[in-house]
């Protein structure tokens, strides 16, 4: 009894379980022996479900179609050729023709789907989820195995189709070529007759047209079988055209059939379509991912072997006497499925966090790619926005300097045109001057005549008083000899008065002689005087006369004048104003880059790289190679190392010209040591630099602004060693301290600072000379004559509008900076130590300053050192600035090179806004912002 029921549990057992694998493998392959069992009840209400729900789309209206089509077909061509009715016959049997074979094959297929479905159902009544999901999975993956078979079928069916056109028209060709050659033939034979009668019908002479009369008979057999001929032509040529019509028609019949064919197949192709969109949908609906296919199946099998247990379970439970044996058996068989259970379960566990941290890592991932996505979008944006702002710059730059070109030419052409006209006048002017002059020259020689007249007239009178005091004296004389003579003849005989008579007549006799003389005299004396005064008049007249018309010229011409000099002036301001917003646009702030040459000194080690590279087609970029990774570095202007000293300058000019327009300006050199500064800024002999250049151009400036303004140039020149001011024009090295303007202006000063008055380019030379020659300078390791301080040059150009009175201030400071070289590099020791510490510090203190201005913080550290304080009012805003960034190519100085060109890029972010312009009017000095 006990064998006997161990025996049966174990069977009961052993068929459950094989009947759950049976019905799996059945249920895949459609062989369930449920469906066997019932198979009116499923096959019903899921037969009509399936013919309701998938295959309606092609199928009645398709089909219909196609044997309409395929009908009508027979019907027109029935009459037609041998090989058409073979054609049509092929679709009205279906077992024979391949669209037969086709649509016995689609009925099968409607048919096992049917049955397939019926099996579904059967099964997803009896069986467990997992069982049931596989054998969907399964009969959807037949179902889409036998849509490719049918689209296969669809594939050969038109190749068939094809092929058969392709015969086709190769028969219709082989037909019009026979026919064709048929009627050549007719028509030769048709023509040769016709030569033969025209022969026969033209008279050849006498002998000839008996004959003629002799063939007449056979002429007319001849006429006769030419009418046949013709009769027979025609008659071929109506077959002809009754085989072009029927041909016509097979090939409408044909496209019809294609075009059917056409639309079932594309009805097929969305029928697969959508079964194999279904087929996707059960396979996300059962577990898209392997994992969760895996969670399904594992969850499936647990439940059956949950299902096994409790089934065992209760059959234990029921068999409570079955003996010791048999039971431990099933106890150990129980173990065994619990810790299967278990083990699955915790397998399963497993398998579900998994899931979820995979999950969650790939939401974690998915965020941040979102949120890197959402970055880089920004930053595209920022950038093309940048470069849409570049661009429009750039436009605007073009644009200005294009007005400004056009602009300065007309002006200059005006200029020219005044130049003419002034020339002319001047002409004209020293025409007047030459004729006043030599008016003036006759005056001089008319005074002179005066004089001498005068001066003669003067001797005439001396003479004649002379003469008259003479005559007196003679007078009283003679008087006093005659009383004498008198006394004495009475006193005497009458011989003596006889002399004595004799006497006196001569003496009377003279005397008259006189007067003549003198009366010549005195006339001569009134002519002169009368001349005199006529010339004076004269000479009074002309001179009128002279300056009347030199008044008159000068009032023309200055009335000329005064149009083309407001017309300039006008001008002049028009170019200030374009030429302000062409410095503008390129930024107030500039920074530009030059690259050292390599020259044989540099090159301490033998074959050193160069890794610093400048674009050829792009002036304002520099590549850097480092550790063999190359970076861009984008600046305002990039000087390559073969870039002279005056093609450096040209992009500094404007900024000294606005200088002269009243600006405050600054422009420095910033380096390490050695890296070329001072070749920048003070250049030798043979190529001056910026200093001389600018000191030049403002002298050139100031020479065509000269009818216009007045301005005085001054100089001062500092250098700070070791934040320590010193003054460079003076021998007594005395230090120097800033500070603030006792005036209240809230301008700097440095007390004790020697100012000079510059008068020509030549003085400047002399005092840039005396400056170079006070400045420190010592060797280093880098640099043999390395400048160990700070130099500034400071020049202040003051102008006074000629016409206004208007006064305007600028400063240029030009500033030689001491060497950005690390301590360690250029092998600095005690006091050379503290230098380069101090040196650096002050550099520290300007990069402050410049990350201040670029935060556009309220405060700015510009007290931090004597550098940026000394330079206060020339950094900030409301200036304009440029620094040359000097970088070395060797690969020995790449770091120093990076950190100037890292400095360069800061600086090239600040922004120091719209430049404000110094002008001093009605005794106060206001900001003129542009
Ligand atoms: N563009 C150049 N062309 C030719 N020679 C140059 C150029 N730049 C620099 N030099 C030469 O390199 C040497 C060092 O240059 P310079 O003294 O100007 O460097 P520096 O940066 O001022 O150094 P330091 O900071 O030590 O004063 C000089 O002999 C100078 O003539």
């Amino acid at each position: 009894m006990y064998a006997f029921y161990s025996l049966l549990v174990y069977i009961f057992y052993t068929v459950f379980k094989k009947e759950e694998e049976g019905e799996v493998l059945e249920g895949a392959c459609g062989q369930s022996p449920e469906f066997k069992q019932q198979p009116d009840h499923v096959s019903m209400e899921t037969g009509s479900r399936r013919r309701g729900g998938h295959t309606p789309r092609m199928g009645k209206r398709g089909w219909s179609r196609l044997s309409d089509s395929s009908s009508s077909s027979d019907s027109d061509s029935f009459s037609q050729s041998e090989e058409e009715e073979d054609c049509d016959g092929d679709l009205t049997m279906p077992a024979k023709t391949p669209l037969a074979a086709f649509l016995s094959f689609k009925q099968e297929a409607e048919r096992r789907r049917a049955s397939t479905v019926q099996l579904d159902v059967a099964e997803k009544v009896n069986e467990s989820p997992l069982v049931a999901v596989m054998s969907h999975l399964l009969s959807f993956l037949e179902q889409y195995s036998h849509l490719q078979q049918l689209q296969q079928q669809a594939e050969q069916y038109r190749l068939q189709l094809r092929r058969h056109r392709v015969q086709h028209r190769r028969h219709m060709k082989a037909l019009r070529t026979h026919y064709r050659q048929r009627l050549r033939d007719k028509s030769s034979i048709i023509s040769s007759l016709e030569e033969v009668i025209s022969q026969q019908s033209t008279p050849t002479g006498e002998g000839e047209s008996v004959e003629a009369s002799g063939g007449k008979a056979g002429l007319h057999s001849l006429v006769e079988s030419l009418c046949g001929l013709q009769g027979e032509r025609s008659q071929l040529r109506g077959e002809l055209r009754l085989l072009h019509s029927q041909l016509e028609q097979r090939d409408m019949d044909r496209h019809a059939k294609v075009q059917a064919f056409q639309q079932q197949i594309d009805e097929l192709k969305s029928c697969i379509e959508e079964r194999e969109q279904e087929l996707s949908r059960l396979r996300t609906a059962s577990g898209a991912t392997d994992s969760e296919k895996r969670v399904v199946c594992l969850s499936a099998e647990n439940e059956s072997l949950k299902h096994s247990l409790s089934v065992t379970q209760s059959l234990l439970q029921q068999l409570s006497v079955i003996p010791n044996q048999s039971s431990t058996v099933l106890m150990k068989e129980n173990e065994n499925l619990r810790s299967r259970v278990l083990q699955l379960e915790n397998t399963l566990q497993q398998r579900v966090e998994q899931l979820s941290r995979l999950e969650r890592q790939s939401e974690q991932l998915e965020w941040r790619r979102g949120e890197e996505l959402r970055r880089r979008d920004e930053r595209l944006k920022e950038l093309q926005l940048e470069l849409d702002k570049e661009r429009s710059k750039e436009a605007l730059v073009k644009h200005v300097t294009q007005t400004v070109e056009v602009e300065s030419q007309a002006t200059l052409r005006k200029l020219a045109e005044s130049r003419q006209k002034n020339e002319q006048l001047t002409k004209k002017l020293s025409n007047q001057n030459e004729r006043c002059k030599q008016l003036e020259e006759h005056l001089r020689r008319s005074d002179e005549v005066t004089c001498n007249l005068q001066h003669k007239i003067a001797a005439y009178e001396r003479e004649i008083n002379m003469l008259r005091e003479q005559l007196l004296k003679e007078i009283g004389h003679l008087e006093e000899r005659k009383e004498e003579a008198v006394k004495a003849a009475a006193n005497c005989s009458e011989g003596q008065l006889q002399n004595l008579q004799d006497q006196f007549l001569t003496l009377q006799r003279r005397v008259s002689a006189l007067p003549p003389s003198l009366r010549s005299m005195k006339t001569d004396y009134a002519s002169l005087r009368t001349q005199v005064r006529n010339f004076s008049d004269f000479y009074g007249a002309a001179i009128k006369e002279a300056k009347k018309q030199i008044t008159a010229a000068i009032s023309e011409m200055s009335e000329a004048n005064k149009d083309l000099l407001e017309k300039y002036r006008k001008e002049v301001a028009l170019r200030r104003k374009y030429h302000e917003q062409l410095v503008e646009l390129k930024g107030n702030i500039r920074v530009l880059c030059r690259v050292k040459p390599v020259l044989k000194e540099d090159q301490h080690e033998e074959g050193q790289a160069v890794v610093v590279t400048t674009d050829p087609h792009n002036e304002s970029a520099l590549m850097v190679m480092n550790k063999g990774k190359g970076r861009t570095f984008e600046l305002d202007k990039v000087f390559h190392p073969q870039a002279t000293q005056e093609e450096v300058f040209q992009e500094i000019e404007p900024l000294v010209t606005s200088c002269i327009d009243g600006y405050h300006v600054c422009i420095f050199a910033y380096g390490q040591t050695g890296s070329g500064k001072t070749y920048t800024m003070e250049g030798n002999s043979e190529n001056p630099g910026i200093n001389q250049r600018a000191l030049k151009h403002l002298f050139n400036e100031i020479e065509e602004r000269k009818d216009m303004w007045e301005y005085t140039v001054s100089v001062t020149s500092v250098e700070i060693y070791n934040e320590v001011l010193r003054d460079l024009l003076s021998k007594d090295g005395e230090k120097l301290d800033i500070k603030m303007n006792p005036d209240g202006s809230g301008q700097l000063h440095v007390p004790g600072l020697r100012v000079i008055e510059v008068k020509s380019f030549q003085h400047i030379k002399k005092i840039l000379a005396m400056a170079r020659r006070n400045r420190i300078t010592f060797g280093t390791q880098m640099n043999q004559h390395s400048s160990r301080s700070h130099a500034l040059l400071m020049i202040t150009v003051q102008g006074i509008d000629l016409a206004t009175g208007t006064k305007t201030t600028g400063k240029l400071n030009l500033v030689d900076l001491a060497g950005s070289e690390r301590v360690w590099k250029s092998g600095a020791e005690g006091e050379r130590l503290k230098e380069a510490q101090n040196i650096n510090r002050s550099l520290l203190a300007l990069g402050d300053v410049i990350q201040a201005l670029r935060g556009r913080q309220t405060h700015i550290p510009f007290r931090n050192s004597k550098l940026t304080y000394l330079l206060q009012d020339s950094l900030g805003k409301g200036n304009k600035t440029a620094m040359v960034v000097q970088v070395s190519s060797l690969e020995s100085n790449v770091g120093e090179t990076l950190c100037s060109l890292k400095f360069a890029q800061r600086v090239c972010k600040v922004e120091l806004g719209p430049a404000a312009r110094k002008i001093e009017s009605s005794d106060k000095i206001h900001e003129n912002c542009c």
